[in-house]
């Protein structure tokens, strides 16, 4: 390793953006600065400290290694501060740098409980192993492990260290901080190198075959526990006592849970029996009333099968009306037989279906109004998509992946929908997710390859690559679909009008590039100003997984749902995704930061910022 001058390791003056010398904001960098390397309260390592009014106001944010004493920690952060401030990055309203023991953040707009995907950095040793496969597995399960401990740490605390027996007879040590996989620059910074770091402003890694960090460090982390004994006791108590309780609590909603439940079954299966054809068919009449005789001004859209129209029953129920133009290839009898089948799935995150008409030459399928846009619409309009927050992006992912489980193993039919899209989502009150036309590839028994679908770009990009080559169809080739939606949710772009730069890339090569680069919160939706990086990370890693190119590598949906209520599970790296674009360079293949940091660091699209709820 070669440190630069003043022993800084790495350092950027982030945004290139100046102040006046002796200006507010240098007076008030030098003051902040100044109180932080002489502050002798903090003696854990992290500080995060502001100071100033409106323009003039400077965050930053120091973080020491665990091992060190407040007073070396003090001194490195002190020496961060003169290297950047006049060596490096003079005048420069944001920088950031560190050298071994230490990494300091400044900048004039918020970085606090911010979790960003650059700059990054990568240093490695130069003595290279000879069991590369070998020892690169040892050093993915160790940093794997370790990330998990971190994980556990408190807001203060995510650190974690430990050794792994590697080939050769050698010994692995890694120190992790943060609970992030920023192991995707391994293969760019570290493919065969005995020893490496990576560092991003809220995460790091560093991996060496000799002990570099104090051997108290493996017992991390252990949040810091209340000094005296009684208070110990007391505490101890109080949790024993609190678990009792919520254990009690929770055994007698259980009861009452599973009683409701069994009840509330019943319901439901009595209202199913009792459905049938008689009663689920709607009369001409009623239906022109509802709609004022199929009026323009009522229309919702064309699709596929045909146009849709808002309308309302007399007894003041809003309907949704499909007014099919495609004859079905089933005969009547069988039709209306499947229709009630399919009226028969009923889940909070499927659209659903009424009745039927089927007079003169009509058909005719109604279906419960959904108020709100499809997704397709909130992910394409620059203003709706602005109001479109990481939380509520989230739960629509949890109740598209909890719907499409349903049709596959959780209701009396298995339905695979086909043809599962953005503009197939509908969205519900509350912003609840609703899958609509889940029965339609059943009725119709339609090849969505047909030249009759309309919107063929836009079902193309979901479909998986089995699907459109061999026309073979099957629970995994909706997992695929789903995939393509959570990362057009993630990224707040659509896969069919996807664009980069001036890269030929598709969304899914795009996320797969970055996610070995280790970059991928750069897809993040830059829009989105807040929202747990963890959850997003996981998002992206989720649709990743779904979208691979084979089907048998692609998860099950009750894997996904899984996946998405367990923030602890460890989940599988995932293999080259369908549709990948091969021609895209590694990085220029530099063997360097610099390389590819030009990519993930510049541009007001790649710089990304998502509020965490924990500070690193
Ligand atoms: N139950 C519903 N409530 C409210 N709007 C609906 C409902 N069903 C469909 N729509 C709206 O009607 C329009 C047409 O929907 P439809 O499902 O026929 O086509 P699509 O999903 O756009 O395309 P495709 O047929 O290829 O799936 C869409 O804008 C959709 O948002």
């Amino acid at each position: 390793e070669e440190l630069g001058p003043s022993g800084i390791l790495y350092k950027d003056c982030v945004g290139k953006e100046n102040f006046s010398a002796n200006g507010t904001y240098h007076a008030n960098l030098n003051y902040l600065l100044n109180s932080m390397y002489t502050n002798t309260n903090i003696t854990y390592g992290f500080y995060n400290f502001s100071y100033g009014e409106s323009n003039d106001k400077v965050y930053a944010i120091a973080l020491c290694r665990p091992d060190i004493s407040p007073a070396s920690c003090r001194a490195c952060i002190k020496n961060c501060s003169d290297s950047l401030t006049t060596i490096f990055c003079p005048n420069f309203k944001e920088a950031i740098g560190g050298q071994d023991e230490c990494m300091l953040r400044y900048s004039n707009r918020t970085i606090f409980d911010l979790m960003e995907g650059g700059p990054y950095f990568w240093v490695h040793s130069k003595s290279n192993v000879s069991d590369v496969a070998g020892f690169n597995k040892s050093r993915m399960d160790l940093l794997d492990k370790l990330r998990d401990k971190a994980a556990l740490g408190n807001s203060s605390y995510k650190y974690a260290a430990g050794q792994i027996e590697a080939p050769n007879f050698q010994t692995l040590y890694a120190l992790v901080s943060c609970l992030y996989n920023t192991t995707g620059l391994l293969p760019q910074c570290c493919e065969n190198t005995s020893g490496g770091r990576v560092i991003y402003p809220s995460c790091n890694f560093r991996y060496e075959t000799s002990r570099f960090y104090d051997i108290s460090l493996t017992n991390l982390p252990s949040p810091p526990q209340p000094t005296s004994g009684k208070g110990r006791n007391r505490s101890h108590i109080v949790i024993i006592a609190a678990v009792s309780v919520a254990t009690f609590i929770t055994l007698v909603g259980c009861v009452i849970f599973l009683l409701r439940r069994r009840k509330l079954r019943h319901d439901v299966e009595d209202v199913f029996e009792n459905k049938n054809v008689e009663c689920m068919q709607i009369d001409l009449d009623t239906i022109r009333l509802a709609t004022e005789d199929f009026a323009e001004a009522n229309k919702l859209g064309r699709g596929g099968y045909g146009v849709v129209y808002k309308g309302t029953l007399p007894n003041g129920q809003l309907i949704a009306v499909k007014r099919l133009t495609r004859g079905s290839v089933q005969g009547d009898p069988e039709f209306r037989n499947e229709i009630v089948l399919v009226a028969k799935l009923q889940h909070r995150n499927l659209v659903r279906l009424l009745g039927f008409c089927f007079e003169k030459e009509e058909k005719i399928l109604v279906y419960e109004f959904i108020p709100n846009l499809s997704l397709d619409k909130f992910i394409s309009d620059p203003v709706k998509r602005e109001h479109f927050g990481w939380e509520t992006r989230y739960r629509i992912i949890e109740g598209i992946a909890k719907g499409v489980l349903y049709l596959h193993e959780d209701s009396r039919l298995k339905i695979i929908h086909r043809h599962l899209k953005a503009s197939n989502i509908l969205i519900g009150e509350e912003m609840n997710p609703k899958i609509a036309d889940f029965g339609t590839a059943r009725l119709f028994d339609i090849d969505q390859t047909g030249a009759e679908t309309r919107n063929i770009a836009g079902t193309f990009g979901y479909m998986a690559p089995e699907y459109v080559t061999r026309g073979r169809f099957s629970v995994k080739s909706d997992v695929f679909s789903f995939g393509v939606i959570v990362l057009e949710i993630v990224s707040g772009q659509k896969n069919s009008s996807f664009r980069i730069e001036e890269e030929d890339e598709d969304l899914l090569t795009y996320a797969w590039r970055i996610w070995n680069q280790g970059t991928y919160l750069n897809l993040v939706d830059p829009t989105l100003t807040a929202g747990r990086g963890s959850e997003m990370a996981r998002c992206i890693h989720i649709g990743l997984l779904c979208v691979q190119a084979n089907e048998a590598d692609r998860p099950t949906m009750a894997d996904v749902v899984v996946m998405l209520s367990s923030c602890s599970m460890t989940l599988p790296v995932p293999l080259r995704p369908g549709y990948f674009y091969h021609g895209i360079g590694n990085c220029s293949g530099s063997n360097t930061l610099e390389g590819c940091r030009s990519k993930s660091t510049e541009g007001s699209n790649n710089e990304v910022s998502i509020s965490e709820l924990d500070p690193r």
